[in-house]
C-alpha cells in the first residue's frame, strides 16, 4: 500500500484495491502479502474526510466499496498473509485480520480496533473477523474499551503470529507461512479456508444493504460527527504541539 500519509482508505483507494484483488485473482498466485510502503505505518484506517460531514451517495457507495474489498480478500483462494511494518488502527487492523497470517514488526505502534472510541460501533462482520482470531471475551473488552495493543500484548493476545525486526523479516516470514501449502492441493485448502471464514463472508453476503444502513445511521448520528470533529481536530493539531 503506498497512499500517503498514512494509507488511509477512501473511496477512490478502495477502487483501486478492489481492482487490484480482481486482477491478482485471475493469475495462479501462490500467495499474497500486505505491506506498507510508508515507514512506521501499515494503515490509519478509513479516511475519516470521508465520513467527516459527507455527501450521503458518497457515505453509501463508501461502505459498499469496504464491503467490496473485504469480500474479496476474505475469499481469496490462495493464502494470505501481512507483514505489518508499523500502525493498525482501526481498519488497518481489520486488513490484517482478512489474511491468514500476521507478522508484525518490532516497534513503538499499536494494532487493534478503536472505533468505539470515536462513539462508533463495529459491525457484526468485522466483530467476527475478531473473535474468529482471538478469543470472543478478550473481543468484546478490546472493542468496547476501544483498546489499541502494543507489539508484545497483541503477540500475547494472538492478534499476531508473530513479531519482525524489520520490515524484510516480516515478510520473509510471511513468505515462510505461504511455502507451508507448496504440497497442500489448492483446491482443498482453499475450501477450507472459506469454510473456515464463513461466518464474516456469510454476514457480509446477507446483511449488505443493511450494513450500509447501520454504517449510515451510525456516522450521521450528531453526536458521531461532533465526536469525529474532535477527532480531525486531534489529529490536525497533533503536529503543532
Ligand atoms: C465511522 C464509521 C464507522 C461505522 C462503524 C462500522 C464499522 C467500522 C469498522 C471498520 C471501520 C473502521 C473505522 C476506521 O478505520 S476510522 C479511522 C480510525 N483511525 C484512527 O483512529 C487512526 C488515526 N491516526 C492515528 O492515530 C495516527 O495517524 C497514527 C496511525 C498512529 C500515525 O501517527 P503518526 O505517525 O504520528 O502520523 P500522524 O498522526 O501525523 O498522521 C499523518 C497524517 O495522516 C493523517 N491521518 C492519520 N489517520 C487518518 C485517518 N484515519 N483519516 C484521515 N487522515 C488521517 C493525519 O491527519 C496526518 O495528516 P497531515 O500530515 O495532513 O497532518
Amino acid at each position: 500500500m503506498q497512499r500517503p500519509p498514512a494509507n488511509t482508505f477512501n473511496l477512490e483507494y478502495l477502487h483501486e484495491i478492489t481492482n487490484s484483488l480482481d486482477e491478482i485473482s485471475k493469475q495462479k498466485l501462490k500467495g499474497v502479502i500486505l505491506t506498507s510502503a510508508i515507514p512506521n505505518i501499515f494503515s490509519a484506517g478509513l479516511d475519516i474526510k470521508e465520513f467527516y460531514k459527507p455527501d450521503l451517495q458518497r457515505l453509501e457507495n463508501f461502505w459498499s466499496s469496504v464491503q467490496d474489498v473485504f469480500i474479496k480478500l476474505l475469499d481469496l483462494d490462495f493464502a494470505t498473509a501481512a507483514a505489518i511494518n508499523g500502525h493498525a488502527p482501526a481498519a488497518g487492523c481489520v486488513l490484517s485480520l482478512s489474511c491468514e497470517y500476521r507478522a508484525m514488526v518490532n516497534g513503538n505502534y499499536k494494532i487493534g480496533l478503536n472505533e468505539a472510541a470515536l462513539g462508533i460501533i463495529t459491525t457484526p462482520w468485522i466483530q467476527a473477523m475478531m473473535y474468529q482470531v482471538i478469543p470472543m471475551k478478550h473481543t468484546e473488552t478490546a472493542l468496547t474499551t476501544a483498546k489499541l495493543f502494543d507489539v508484545d500484548e497483541a503477540l500475547q493476545i494472538g492478534l499476531i503470529d508473530e513479531i519482525a525486526s524489520n520490515k524484510e523479516d516480516a515478510i520473509n516470514r510471511c513468505k515462510q507461512y505461504i511455502r507451508k501449502f507448496d504440497k497442500i492441493p489448492l483446491h482443498a485448502r482453499a475450501l477450507t479456508k472459506q469454510r473456515m471464514r464463513q461466518t464474516p463472508i456469510k454476514i457480509l453476503r446477507e446483511q449488505r444493504d443493511e450494513d450500509i444502513r447501520m454504517f449510515v445511521d451510525v456516522v450521521m448520528n450528531p453526536s458521531v460527527q461532533d465526536n469525529l470533529k474532535d477527532y480531525v481536530e486531534k489529529l490536525k493539531n497533533k503536529k503543532k504541539k
